[in-house]
């Protein structure tokens, strides 16, 4: 409360200090009559006062009528009625003054003062109700009637009853003591109002609760100055006019400012600060005529857009479309006349095409009749182009631009309804480009891409408008070809796919060439659905792979049985290790000089739970493709060394470990590593592991197997060449490579004696290999008169059904056992070691 009053102390002392100053200095001034000897004077100032106190007083009523009829405030319906009466109060206290012409009965100062003293109380009475926010309802016209009714009253007192009233001024001796007190009141009771006023500064607009407290004090300050003159044309009366009128500007300031000035203000800083939001804003803010043509736009547009904006309908942007569908919305509404939000429109300009979203509401003029639309506009053209981009790559593929699988099948569905009620059919291709792999290997990812995008064009220049290509992933992609009317009219279009991506490929000076297996299902022979369409496409291509690439195949039934054997395989040898389904069997080989057992080969066996045993023949390809022969081959090396350690220890025989080592193994894994890590955990001499590698590895790898096996030798370890005489048999790398043992394949083998070519073959190899210092093997011996054929050509080793079958360790132990026991070659055969 006292920061109230002390605020208002701030605030004010400017203007009342001095005027408190004048009135004492005007008090300290002997008395002096001004107008004692021009009565008409004092009666031309008073008048002249007094009109300006009455102006004042009806524009307080006329400001206060406005803003009861605009906004039905409280304090205007009092002010309204209390400075109505004020002022006709007031004016019949400028007509009634002493001097004045007759007003329905003689003038006085008695009546003047009665007047005056009937305002004075009037205004205290009117600032007393809005003090203590005394609330009235009532219309502007029946306030002013209520006005009109007080003012009558008082001036019916005032006139006839003028006599009965207390006597207020004596002329000669001055006021009465009647009117002194009286003065006195009033004087106290505008101090008290103003002492309400800014105590209770913050219930109401604290401007106006400040100005009505003013308005009190200075009315007060001049009760003052009434309260103790002589004469009415004493100078000290005059002045105390100058506060009252004072008083009643400050007043109809403070009303003014809040009922017109306030709002206008306002109205113009929300102009301002809409104005200034809208020149910053990228948005549009538009308005449309009745005809929902551009009549306003703000400056968010730029210059060149507004151009094309003003004065046209929006749809009408690019007069070279007459009907622009991406408007259809748009106009319907507009036409309507129904607000939207958020309505998204295509415009195509000058080759440009810009995306703009529009929010706009009708706008009604004061007869409710339409008079057009007012609304904002973004342009979205960046985010429409995001999410274009990003629904683009939803359905695309990002590298080549092409479809991809989902767009793939959407279109499929559509096809296939099609398809259906024409009777027709569906060919769905299922390409992968053959050795891929390799041209990203070893020219580089870049090289790869710009490959893939040149293989998509191919492909899109191969195929009609109708038939889709899509890229899967990688270097595989789908072809679809809808409505054949048999299925052999996919032919010519494989075939040209295959012959066109045989031809080389330019990329960065550099000619690659590619080739494709292509898999191929029809809809409805082979599948009804995308998803077993593709699966069966795949299949057929996974089988033109095997048939040596750069072929095509037709899904058959058949293959879906091997498919799903294939990945019934694939999917349990991952767990074959870790579950120990894995084991090793070894298969003996014996010297055919010495009759010795000299060693065994280790043969990998899958005891898959619910198959029995797996042979290796069937599973080491899958596990080759899939990479698992890594882990694989690691493990059988682990364990065929393990087992020479544990077969040697304590013997004086020496029985050779030999392994198979896969191409595979050589190419991806760290065959060395490998080898050396079985060595040295199981202890195994090195001289006592032979590694069956075959020819392929060796020739296809050249370099890098040439500094592998070198490293392998310098330890110790015997290379011999598997299924020799059914590939290379080149005679250079067998020297290069410091091979040690050639392995004669088991297909001359086994019909020596009635195969006149197998035996040459045989006797060739033999020759050679003993020409070379090298052993020979022969495998698949099955029966004594080959053993003897081989024996009698210089065969240096056997190994075959005829001495045992590959045989578990436990097997192989007993085999051994029974074995030492007919040392000179009388063969015993795994059937009776069983
Ligand atoms: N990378 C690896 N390859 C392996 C491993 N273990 C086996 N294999 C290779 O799997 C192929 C099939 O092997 P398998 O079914 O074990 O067949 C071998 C012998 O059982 C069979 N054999 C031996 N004697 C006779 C016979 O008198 N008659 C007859 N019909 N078959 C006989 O020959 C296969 C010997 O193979 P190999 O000496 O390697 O040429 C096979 O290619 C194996 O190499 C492995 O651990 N890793």
């Amino acid at each position: 409360m006292n920061n109230n009053f002390s605020q208002y102390w701030k605030n004010n002392r400017r203007l009342l200090i001095p005027l408190f100053i004048s009135l004492l200095i005007v008090h300290i001034l002997p008395p002096f009559n001004l107008f004692e000897d021009r009565s008409s004077s004092l009666l031309q100032v008073h008048l002249l006062l007094e009109l300006f106190a009455v102006i004042v007083a009806i524009l307080i009523a006329i400001v206060s009528w406005y803003e009861h009829e605009m906004h039905a405030h409280p304090d205007s319906a009092i002010l309204l009625i209390g400075f109505s009466t004020v002022a006709v109060v007031d004016l019949l206290h400028a007509l009634t003054y002493d001097g004045m012409p007759k007003l329905v009965t003689e003038n006085s100062t008695q009546r003047a003062i009665f007047f005056w003293l009937a305002g004075r109380t009037l205004v205290l009475l009117t600032l007393a109700l809005l003090a203590f926010q005394i609330k009235i309802k009532i219309s502007n016209w029946l306030g002013l009637l209520f006005a009109g009714s007080c003012a009558s009253l008082i001036f019916w007192f005032g006139t006839f009853e003028i006599s009965n009233m207390p006597v207020l001024y004596i002329k000669g001796t001055g006021v009465t003591g009647f009117k002194s007190v009286y003065e006195y009141i009033l004087f106290g009771l505008n101090v008290l109002l103003a002492g309400v006023f800014i105590r209770k500064a913050d219930w109401r607009d604290p401007v106006k609760n400040s100005a009505f407290a003013t308005s009190c004090l200075i009315m007060a300050l001049g009760e003052i100055v009434f309260s103790n003159y002589i004469a009415p044309s004493d100078f000290l009366n005059n002045f105390g006019h100058l506060f009252k009128v004072l008083s009643y500007y400050v007043l109809y300031q403070s009303v003014f400012v809040s009922a017109i000035r306030q709002p206008y203000q306002k109205i113009r800083e929300s102009e301002e600060r809409f104005r200034t939001l809208t020149e910053l804003s990228a948005d549009w803010f538009w308005e449309q005529d009745a005809q929902l043509r551009f009549s306003q736009i703000s400056k968010g547009v730029s210059p060149a857009f507004y151009q094309f904006l003003i004065r046209i309908r929006p749809w009408e942007i690019d007069a070279l479309i007459p009907v622009n569908f991406e408007w259809s919305d748009y106009r319907m509404r507009s036409s309507r006349r129904e607000p939207f939000k958020d309505l998204i429109c295509k415009i195509e300009k000058s080759n440009q095409i810009y995306w703009i979203s529009s929010s706009a509401s009708p706008v009604y003029d004061e007869q409710r009749k339409f008079a057009g639309y007012r609304g904002v506009t973004s342009d979205i053209t960046k985010r429409k182009m995001s999410e274009l981009q990003i629904e683009f790559l939803a359905y695309h593929d990002s590298l080549t631009a092409l479809p991809n699988r989902i767009m793939l099948q959407d279109r499929f569905e559509q096809f296939k309804s099609y398809a259906i009620q024409k009777k027709v059919k569906l060919a769905l291709l299922f390409l992968d480009l053959d050795h891929f792999k390799k041209i990203n290997d070893s020219s580089g990812h870049d090289i790869g891409d710009a490959m893939l995008k040149d293989v998509a064009k191919r492909l899109e220049e191969c195929v009609r408008k109708i038939d889709s290509v899509a890229r899967i992933g990688g270097d595989e992609f789908l072809i679809l070809i809808p409505d054949l009317t048999k299925t052999e009219d996919v032919v010519q279009v494989v075939e040209k796919i295959i012959e066109n991506l045989q031809k080389p490929f330019y990329v960065n000076h550099r000619e690659l060439t590619t080739s494709a297996s292509v898999g191929i299902s029809i809809f409805p022979d082979d599948a009804e659905n995308f998803e077993s369409l593709r699966k069966n496409a795949d299949i057929a291509m996974y089988r033109a792979k095997d048939s040596g690439r750069n072929i095509y195949r037709f899904f058959d039934d058949g293959m879906n049985a091997d498919a799903t054997n294939y990945m019934v395989l694939r999917n349990g040898l991952r767990h074959a290790i870790e579950r120990q389904e894995l084991v090793l069997h070894y298969q003996p080989q014996l010297n055919l000089y010495t009759g010795e057992i000299i060693g065994v080969e280790a043969l990998i066996r899958w005891n898959h739970p619910e198959m029995g045993i797996v042979s290796p023949a069937k599973f080491i390809p899958i596990a080759e493709e899939s990479g698992l022969i890594i882990p694989i081959g690691d493990w059988v090396l682990k364990e065929a060394c393990r087992q020479a350690v544990a077969w040697n220890m304590g013997t004086a025989s020496r029985i050779q470990m030999a392994v198979n080592l896969s191409g595979v193994q050589f190419r991806r894994g760290d065959v060395e590593q490998s080898v050396f890590a079985a060595l040295d955990e199981s202890g195994l001499d090195p001289s006592l592991l032979e590694l069956e590698l075959t020819e392929s590895i060796l020739i296809q790898n050249a370099e890098h197997a040439l500094a592998c096996v070198k490293r392998l030798k310098s330890r110790g370890i015997k290379l011999s060449i598997d299924d020799f005489g059914t590939g290379y048999s080149s005679l250079s790398y067998l020297k290069r490579f410091d091979i040690d043992k050639l392995k004669i394949d088991q297909s001359f083998v086994r019909e020596l004696n009635t195969n006149e070519n197998d035996a040459t073959i045989v006797r060739a190899i033999i020759q050679m290999a003993h020409g070379l210092n090298l052993v020979t093997i022969a495998e698949g011996v099955e029966i004594t008169e080959i053993l003897e054929t081989l024996r009698s050509f210089g065969c240096d080793q056997v190994q075959g059904y005829l001495l045992s079958k590959p045989l578990p360790a436990a097997g192989l132990e007993k085999f051994m056992s029974a074995y030492t026991a007919n040392p000179q070659g009388e063969l015993v055969s795994a059937a009776e070691v069983d």
